[in-house]
Formats: C-alpha cells, sequence, structure tokens
C-alpha cells in the first residue's frame, strides 16, 4: 500500500504558506492513499537529473514535490512550491542513500557542478589543499561520496566549507567538517556513533533509505496522523528524532538508565517521548517528573501534544506528570494529612537558638548545610554514625570534638521539629520515600518513572524516585545536565542506590541555539571542574550546533541608568526588526533588577510582562524574569543585564571562604551555571551587559574578544 512520509524541509516551509494553500496541501495529501490507487497523477519532469523526482498538483499555481520510489511504497513528499519553482528545484537536485548512514540524501547537483571549475582554478594557486591529510578511503568508509570527494579536493579553507554547507548532504558535510578541524577519520566514525548502521546498504534501495532517516524524514499512518503533523508544523521535536535520540527514546534497559548533553540537544524531548513510549507498552503507570511545577506543566501540555501527533491519547491517561516535591506531599498526605512546614526565617531562629544555648563557634547556615547535605543526605541517624560519615563536598573540616557539638546541635534541632511536629519540604519527601520503600513491588505507584533537570535533585528525592517503581527493566529513565545544576547538590547516583551503569548516553547536538551563542556560553562552563551523575568528571566536549548566525553582543556601560538605556534600545531593535515580544525575554540575577528592568521597559513604552506573575507560555509581551526563571525556556532573542561583579555572582548566594571553602566553591560553580543557563536560552540573538565592573565569569571571554 502507498505510504506517504513527509520531509522535515517541507514540514518546516508549510508553516510558512498562505491558509489557502496549506489547507489545499492538506486536502490533497490526505486522500493521498486512496489517490495512487485510483492513479494519483505523479507528473514526471523533463530533464531531471533524478527521475525519481516528481510533482503532483495541488492547485493551478502551486505543485508539490515527491521523492517517489522506482520498487517500494513510500513517497516523500519534499516541497511545495509555485509551478515553476517546484520544476526548477526538482530538476537540479539528486537523490541518493548515503553509505555509512544509510540514510536519504538530497543534493543540488546543479549548484555544485558549477561551482567545481572556479573552486579547481583557485585550488591551484593555493599552497595547500584543506583535506590533503585524509585518504580516499577513509572519506569513502566515512560516507562521503564521489561528487561530494571530488568537491572536497578542491578546498582550500574552512571558509569555503562553511559557504558549501547548504550545498552538500548534512551527514557528508559534518565529516568533513570534523576531518577539517583536526580530527582523525577514527574520532569522526566514533562522533557518528548512533547514526552508523552496521546493515548491508543498497544504494538504490530509496525505500530502505527513506525508513532509515527518521532524524529528517517521518512516515505517516493514514490522514488524522498526516493532520496532527500539518496542525503544529513548528513543533519538529514531535515527529523528528536524532538517531542517537530514537535510540535512547525506544531502547529497552535492564535497569535504570540516564541521558545526559549539553543546553539544548533535546534531553526534555526525549524523556517526553520515552513517557510515551513507556505508556504505549502498558506494563504499567509512568510517572514523568522535573523539578519545580512550572516545568512540570510544561511536560503535560507537550505530552498531550505529542500523543495527539501519534494518535495515542489513551497513553497521556497512563502517564501522571508531576514535579517531585508535589509527588512527596501526596504520598505524605495520604498518610498523615497535610503538613506543617516549617519557615526559612523559623528555621533560621532555630538554629540561633540551639547555637546560643550550646555556645557554639558555629553559624546557623552552617548548620543547615550540615543537616541536609549530610545529615539528610546520607541518613545519619545517631552519633556513632555522624563521627564515621564522610563528608564529601563540605569545605570545614571538623575534628571529633567539634563533631559531638555539630552533633548535638543536630540532635536537638530534629527533637524540636517533632515535639512542634514541623516538617521541611526535604523531610517530607524522606518520610514519603520510607512509606513508598515499605510497600511491596505490587503496591508500588509506577512502573516506570522517567526524571527530568536530574541534576538538581537531592538526595532524598532520589530515595522517593527509587521507592516509588519495583527494581527491574525500564524502572528509571534519568534525563539532566550536571553543567546546568542551580539548585541540587552534588551527587552521585551510586549514593542513591541507582546503578545506570552500561546504560548511559549522550546527545550531542544542539536544536535550540546558534553556534555562535552555543559556542560563546560553552567558553563560559570552560575548565570547570564539573562532576557528572556517575562520579566522573563531565564534558560538554562535541556539543555543537548546525544553526548559525550573529555572535552575542556583549556590552559593560559606565551606570545601571545607562545599561538599561541600551537593553530599551536593544528590545526596540528586536521589535523593529520584526521579532515578537513574545519571543523576547529579559533576565537579571535579582528580583531587583528585574524590576526595574521592567519598568525601563514600561517607560520606553514596550509590553512586558514579569514571569514570577505570568506563566511564559500565554503572555504576550517581552518576559521579564530571574535567571532561576529561565530553567526549561527559551526565546528568538535574549538580554541578560547587570552581569557586573557586583551582581553575578549574587554577594548573598556565596558562602564566604573562610567559613566553609568547600561551599565556597561549589556556590560559585551554581552561579557561573546559573549564567550559563540563562545564556543558553537564547535561540538566534543574544546580548549580554553589566555596568561597572564585568562579572569575574566573563573575564576570559572578554579577554579572547
Ligand atoms: N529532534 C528534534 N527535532 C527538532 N527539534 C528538536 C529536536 N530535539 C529537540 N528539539 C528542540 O530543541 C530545543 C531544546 O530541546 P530540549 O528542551 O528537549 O533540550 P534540553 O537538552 O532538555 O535543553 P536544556 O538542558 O537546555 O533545558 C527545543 O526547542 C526542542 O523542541
Amino acid at each position: 500500500m502507498p505510504r506517504l512520509a513527509l520531509d522535515k524541509d517541507f514540514l518546516t516551509e508549510f508553516a510558512t504558506l498562505e491558509k489557502p494553500v496549506r489547507e489545499r496541501v492538506s486536502e490533497v495529501f490526505t486522500k493521498f492513499e486512496q489517490a495512487t490507487h485510483t492513479g494519483l497523477h505523479l507528473e514526471k519532469i523533463s530533464g531531471a537529473r533524478d527521475d525519481r523526482f516528481r510533482t503532483v498538483r495541488i492547485d493551478r499555481f502551486w505543485r508539490g514535490v515527491v521523492l517517489a520510489p522506482e520498487g517500494g511504497d513510500t513517497y516523500t513528499l519534499l516541497k511545495v512550491l509555485p509551478h515553476d519553482d517546484a520544476y526548477d528545484w526538482a530538476k537540479r537536485r539528486k537523490a541518493s542513500v548515503n553509505t555509512a548512514t544509510g540514510g536519504i540524501e538530497i543534493r543540488d547537483v546543479a549548484a555544485l557542478d558549477a561551482s567545481l571549475p572556479h573552486m579547481e582554478r583557485m585550488a591551484q594557486s593555493a599552497p595547500s589543499r584543506l583535506l590533503g591529510h585524509v585518504n580516499d578511503a577513509d572519506m569513502a568508509r566515512l560516507g562521503v561520496d564521489e561528487q561530494t570527494l571530488t568537491f572536497a579536493r578542491t578546498l582550500t579553507d574552512t571558509f569555503q566549507l562553511e559557504a558549501a554547507r547548504g550545498l552538500l548532504p548534512p551527514a557528508q558535510w559534518e565529516v568533513l567538517y570534523g576531518l577539517s578541524a583536526g580530527m582523525s577519520p577514527e574520532e569522526v566514525w566514533s562522533e557518528m556513533g548512533a547514526v552508523i548502521v552496521q546493515e548491508q546498504i543498497d544504494p538504490e534501495d530509496l525505500d530502505a533509505a527513506v525508513r532509515r532517516s527518521s532524524d529528517r524524514v517521518a512516515l505517516v499512518e493514514g490522514p488524522e496522523e498526516l493532520m496532527a503533523a500539518l496542525e503544529h508544523p513548528f513543533d519538529l521535536w514531535r515527529i523528528y528524532l536524532h538517531p542517537t535520540q530514537r535510540a535512547v527514546v525506544e531502547a529497552s534497559y535492564r535497569g535504570p538508565a540516564r541521558v545526559s548533553g549539553g543546553p539544548g540537544t533535546g534531553k526534555t524531548v526525549v524523556a517526553m517521548h520515552r513517557a510515551h513510549r513507556l505508556a504505549l507498552r502498558e506494563r504499567g503507570p509512568v510517572l514523568l517528573t522535573t523539578f519545580t511545577s512550572t516545568l512540570a506543566e510544561s511536560l503535560e501540555q507537550n505530552l498531550a501534544l505529542l500523543a495527539e501527533t501519534t494518535g495515542a491519547a489513551q497513553a497521556t491517561e497512563r502517564v501522571r506528570v508531576e514535579h517531585v516535591d508535589r509527588l512527596a506531599h501526596r504520598v505524605f498526605r495520604e498518610e498523615h494529612g497535610r503538613p506543617q512546614l516549617l519557615t526559612p526565617a523559623r528555621e533560621k531562629e532555630l538554629w540561633q537558638r540551639i547555637v546560643a544555648e550550646l555556645e557554639a563557634d558555629l553559624s546557623p547556615a552552617f548548620l543547615s548545610e550540615e543537616w541536609r547535605q549530610v545529615v539528610l543526605a546520607q541518613r545519619v541517624g545517631s552519633a556513632a554514625e555522624y563521627l564515621q560519615v564522610k563528608r564529601a563536598g563540605r569545605g570545614r573540616g571538623l575534628g571529633p570534638a567539634q563533631k559531638a557539638v555539630v552533633w548535638q546541635a543536630m540532635w536537638q534541632f530534629r527533637k524540636e521539629l517533632s515535639a512542634q511536629q514541623l516538617w521541611t519540604h526535604e523531610t517530607v519527601c524522606e518520610e514519603a520515600a520510607r512509606l513508598l520503600a515499605e510497600r511491596p513491588d505490587a503496591d508500588k505507584p509506577f512502573r516506570h518513572v522517567v526524571v527530568d533537570e536530574a541534576q538538581d535533585l537531592h538526595a532524598g528525592q532520589w530515595r522517593l524516585l527509587r521507592a516509588c517503581v519495583p527494581e527491574g527493566a525500564d524502572d528509571l529513565f534519568i534525563a539532566g545536565d550536571t553543567h546546568q545544576r542551580i539548585y541540587g547538590p552534588k551527587i552521585t547516583l551510586g549514593e542513591v542506590g541507582v546503578n545506570v551503569r552500561g546504560r548511559a548516553s549522550k546527545l550531542r547536538l544542539n536544536y535550540r541555539t546558534t553556534g555562535e551563542i552555543l559556542g560563546w556560553s560553552l567558553e563560559l562552563m570552560h575548565a570547570q571542574a564539573v562532576q557528572d551523575l556517575d562520579g566522573v568528571q563531565d564534558s560538554l566536549a562535541g556539543c555543537r550546533s548546525e544553526m548559525h548566525g550573529q555572535e552575542p553582543a556583549v556590552k559593560g556601560f559606565a551606570t545601571w541608568e545607562a545599561e538599561l538605556g541600551h537593553l530599551k534600545e536593544t528590545v526596540r531593535g528586536w521589535l523593529g526588526a520584526g521579532v515578537l515580544p513574545a519571543e523576547i525575554g529579559v533576565t537579571a540575577r535579582s528580583n531587583r533588577a528585574v524590576d526595574q528592568a521592567l519598568l525601563a521597559l514600561e517607560e520606553a513604552q514596550v509590553r512586558a510582562t514579569a514571569l514570577a506573575r505570568t506563566p511564559a507560555e500565554g503572555s504576550s509581551g517581552v518576559s521579564v524574569g530571574t535567571m532561576h526563571r529561565m530553567k526549561g525556556l527559551e526565546f528568538r532573542c535574549l538580554a541578560v543585564v547587570g552581569a557586573g561583579k557586583d551582581q553575578l555572582p549574587a554577594p548573598r548566594s556565596i558562602t564566604p571562604h573562610e567559613e566553609d571553602p568547600g561551599a565556597h566553591v561549589r556556590d560559585l560553580l551554581r552561579e557561573r551555571s546559573l549564567l550559563f543557563v540563562a545564556c543558553t536560552r537564547a535561540r538566534e540573538q543574544l546580548s549580554v551587559s553589566w555596568h561597572q565592573e564585568p562579572s569575574p565569569f566573563l573575564e576570559a571571554l572578554l579577554l579572547r574578544s
């Protein structure tokens, strides 16, 4: 039976067509299956370089370009263009099968042929060739075919290669780019990882190639699925997954598994697809969880959209989306009713009182951290255990006598909480974990748990998640990036009883941000020792983007007023260039700076909304919020303001070195990560500004420029 497949470029462009044309396209292709039976007219193109391209009549003026198989029955819709353009587009191109990835490739053969003589002439007078150090056999093994090879041999510098990006098939261009950047063929090979197929590849079998190309061609199962795809053409993530993403989504794991990767590499997308996929398997309820309520809301909306696309709305009923603290409170309430929570102010008072009673030379802040990071995290229950416990990450060393005093303080704190029947979010979580751990496997609330933003969870939350699902195949799936840790303490999964050894994958292709913004932001984290969730050093090496745009605009001012003046100009400039207010974000470290930025925009008559008051979704003004609020969001254009020495790191968020050197280093890293998270929310344009002296986090970047 004939099947329709949609090329990613088609769907992207479909979104930009006028409504009547879109409607007509939908009409023609929803009848595609029946029409091909009754002889849908696929018109041959005279003078075509590849006679597998055909056109389909949409109306008098518009034509669709389809790749029709010689054998097989999958028809790939590539373009919808005005009549003459459609013919011209199709005549210039050829389809082929990549011999390494087995994927389908379409290239502008006419443009390549036309550029060759000129390139060759230029190369003859150049001192050397860009890829002179790589032999033909290695190129062929990496999927570089004859035409690309001929072209590649004429290249003399990377600018030419950059310029040829749109001409060459993307997978082959990536290979040339890697080799030209000094990677060895073996390194490029391993970088290609999941996209390389082991099976024998038939270069003539386009049908098989289309089926292998899930990152750019989506097979459509019937008219409803087609309508769902056409309904939200911007949300490509629902349909096209990178082979590495798809492998992780579809895998069956014998135990907990995890996916990591830099910002914008699609970890959340993978988490949603995986939750959906697990729900479709019908082995039991799925929990999709994350760190904050705002993120959970956005997961829930997108999960519903995904189910709409796959036509499996019933699967969403098997997925519970709930942020982790809410889960803890729900389980707690079912047993004990609503907890009375200790407010931060009362907690501080309590520690102060205990310190005074013990006449100890310890600060309330130190004790509060010690309680969370050592006593609660490692479930220390007695003085003897406390004497033995490893206090990794706690900078200030304690001798046995000091430990005895600290333990006394901990014990008193616990006693007070229990006497007054007070709870904190952490103890609620511990109690919920204890209640769930006692339940037999058959009574556990979930069969699968999928966790997003995992880097920010604390030990108690991990124990809760571990306890709400029986141990077994596909029990826990974890997505996160430790470079973006802005709340939680440093933790290793082993410490909380989660073993992902042999079941960890990494995503490297950023889908959100231009290469310029990503490269700049990655520099912020360069040379920072960040420990991964499995205890080894994490690295963002290889994280890359295929999109290009402007370099970030980075600028200092003498005063805050001048900086705000620049913000007004920048935002007005973006609006003037046609960017919608809702596509613009403004962020600063403190609430105060956010309020002032809001005022400045109002003065400039720019409609702006505080993220604290209105969720980004549905807001029609420029979104203004703290860097913490930026997590999980993205904007076409983003301005980071107040990135000055006195604002970033925020002085009050840094434990003084003399009080606790370990906490000091950790706090600094957290503040740096916060800036990193903020900057990587920008899709196309990023502006970073400060007044007086720049933040020390910008130092290396400013020296470079
Ligand atoms: N396969 C894909 N096709 C198209 N777009 C994608 C794909 N995967 C991810 N995206 C898009 O890339 C952007 C980033 O994705 P996502 O939020 O899942 O990344 P992330 O790794 O969780 O990011 P971060 O860690 O920075 O929060 C989103 O706009 C998403 O829709």
